[in-house]
């Protein structure tokens, strides 16, 4: 019989789907719809799915979705004009440029001239400042992967507080923004990299293993503790398939709860998304 604790990303994400449909109910009997725009610059096929799920996922729920699709040779100027007028309007409570963005577009540049109250990505130095430095008082929106990793986690039943946890990777979207979530809920935290020394071995000494690395099947069992808890980031295209960071195979015997790839991390991202828009609009004046 397997022993395996798979952690269902895909139900979590869907019963957080349905408890922002509550709120959603609630604005509306107020005439205050939440609203959503969602920015796709270009083609790059991953980059479509991912906003056709974000529209589907809005209109399931209620929030209003307008998408705006522009093609890659926008000039910046252009797009700082359209992230102007969505600024400037007040249908819409969040605005998310979806990324990667073409070379010639300076995407620090775009992400800080969103309105950080609209920021629902949490991608702007307003909100990765108020996280960095741990201020829960004022308006804050946490970037929507690292948030939904620790939701899983909790919704789980495992207890952050205390645990030692190492984070593969040093993004800014995951690496960097869930390592400051994890010191919050009082974990200890190790973050490593391309150049950490005797990495394994660090990985190994985890409570909490989140592999965001962005190499397929990177994790093997060797590093990872009996019992640890592994999340999976990685969202690796091989010969058409999705593959994660951790070899799940040969890992999900020795672990304790882990994430599948798909049907883990990817859709709490979403789930995330939502719950960041609603609010958003929550907070916006009537
Ligand atoms: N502006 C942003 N750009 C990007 C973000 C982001 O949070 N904001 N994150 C990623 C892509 N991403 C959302 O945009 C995303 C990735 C994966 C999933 C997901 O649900 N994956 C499924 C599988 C889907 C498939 O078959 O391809 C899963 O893991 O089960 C959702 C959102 C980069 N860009």
């Amino acid at each position: 019989m397997s022993n395996v604790e798979l952690i269902d990303g895909k139900q979590i994400a869907s019963d957080i789907r349905e408890e922002l449909k509550g709120r959603v109910q609630e604005l509306k009997e107020e005439g205050r719809v939440p609203g959503i725009s969602v920015v796709l610059v270009g083609d790059n096929p991953a980059s479509q799915t991912y906003v056709n799920m974000k529209d589907k996922a809005a209109e399931e729920i209620g929030i209003y979705s307008d998408k705006k699709e522009v093609s890659d040779d926008i000039s910046e100027q252009e797009l700082l004009g359209i992230i102007d007028d969505l600024n400037n309007d007040d249908e819409i409570d969040g605005i998310l440029v979806q990324l990667p963005l073409p070379d010639h577009i300076d995407e620090h540049k775009v992400i800080e001239s969103i309105d950080p109250a609209k920021d629902v990505d949490g991608f702007h130095p307003v909100n990765t400042g108020r996280l960095f430095s741990g201020q829960q008082d004022k308006l804050r929106f946490d970037p929507c992967t690292p948030k939904g990793i620790i939701e899983l986690i909790e919704r789980q039943g495992i207890d952050i507080e205390g645990k030692d946890a190492v984070i593969l990777g040093r993004s800014n979207i995951v690496g960097k923004p869930v390592a400051h979530l994890l010191i919050e809920k009082n974990a200890t935290i190790t973050i490593c990299h391309s150049r950490t020394d005797d990495l394994a071995g660090k990985a190994s000494s985890a409570d909490i293993l989140v592999a965001a690395v962005g190499r397929p099947e990177f994790v093997t069992e060797d590093m990872v503790k009996e019992g640890a808890c592994v999340i999976d980031v990685g969202i690796n295209r091989v010969d058409g398939e999705l593959v994660g960071d951790v070899d799940f195979e040969a890992v999900k015997e020795k672990a304790g709860p882990i994430t599948p790839v798909p049907g883990g991390v990817g859709p709490m991202t979403i789930a995330m998304l939502m719950h960041n828009t609603v609010k958003a609009r929550e907070h916006h004046g009537v």
